[in-house]
């Protein structure tokens, strides 16, 4: 599908595409704010793909992969990556889209996690890696912003326990607590990996109107800083 706007563009340079990225731990709160934003005209909201992840051709490599991290957490990632870089190629229809996660996220912090902690084989990271490096060299994955939902690992895991999400009932908190700390050494201290835009980072523990109220204070910022 082509750029609808891009004949719009040429005469009004200031008809910019915006590209932004809710990220954050499991239960942060993510869909809950795309959901938000997704009532606001002019906005295309794209939900992260786990109903994908939970049936591929009848298959559930979200559910194995948390059964058997060692065996399964190749697959995962693997339909994750893909499944992630078919939303980030799709042509835009409006001038502001918000995507859930990233293939960078993806990469940067569920693989390296089972990685870290052993779960994921030397061979099956190494040829995760490769993939994703010549993904990124090779398909331009603009960014504009990344919206970080910074929580604590505690607020992610009552969050989680009242989703009830069947496959991420074994999830302990130890495990929120290692996401949780890859997120903010890739998107806070800088400390592990290029951040591919400017983050703007929103306080995320709070009830859901502190939540709605901040993200009406941002509103402008996390839409069209740019414009
Ligand atoms: N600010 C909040 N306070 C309390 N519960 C929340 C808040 N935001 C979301 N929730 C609830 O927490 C759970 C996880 O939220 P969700 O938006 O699905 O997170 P994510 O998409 O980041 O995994 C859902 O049951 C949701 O209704
Ligand atoms: O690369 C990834 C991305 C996500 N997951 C898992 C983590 C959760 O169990 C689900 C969806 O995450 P939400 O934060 O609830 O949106 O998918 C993964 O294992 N690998």
């Amino acid at each position: 599908m082509e750029d609808v706007f891009s004949p719009l563009r040429s005469v009004c340079p200031s008809l910019c595409m915006w590209k932004l990225l809710p990220e954050g731990n499991i239960a942060s709160g993510k869909t809950t704010c795309l959901e938000y934003f997704s009532k606001t005209s002019d906005i295309e909201v794209l939900t992260e793909p786990v109903s994908k992840w939970r049936n591929v051709q009848g298959c559930n490599p979200l559910g194995l992969m948390y059964q058997d991290p060692s065996r399964w957490g190749l697959t995962l990632q693997t339909y994750v990556q893909l499944t992630m870089l078919d939303r980030h190629v799709l042509p835009m229809s409006t001038p502001v889209r918000m995507m859930e996660r990233s293939i960078y996220s993806a990469k940067y912090i569920f693989a390296e996690n089972l990685y870290k902690s052993g779960k994921m084989p030397e061979v099956d990271f190494a040829v995760l890696s490769e993939w994703f490096e010549w993904i990124i060299k090779n398909i331009a994955i603009p960014v504009d912003l990344i919206v970080y939902l910074q929580t604590s690992p505690q607020t992610c895991y009552e969050r989680l326990k009242q989703r009830c999400r069947e496959e991420e009932k074994v999830i302990p908190l130890e495990y929120l607590e290692s996401i949780h700390n890859l997120y903010e050494d890739w998107l806070i201290h800088h400390k592990s990996f290029e951040v591919p835009a400017p983050v703007l980072v929103i306080p995320a523990d709070h009830d859901l109107k502190k939540m709605l109220h901040q993200y009406e204070e941002n509103r402008e910022k996390i839409l069209m800083a740019h414009c």
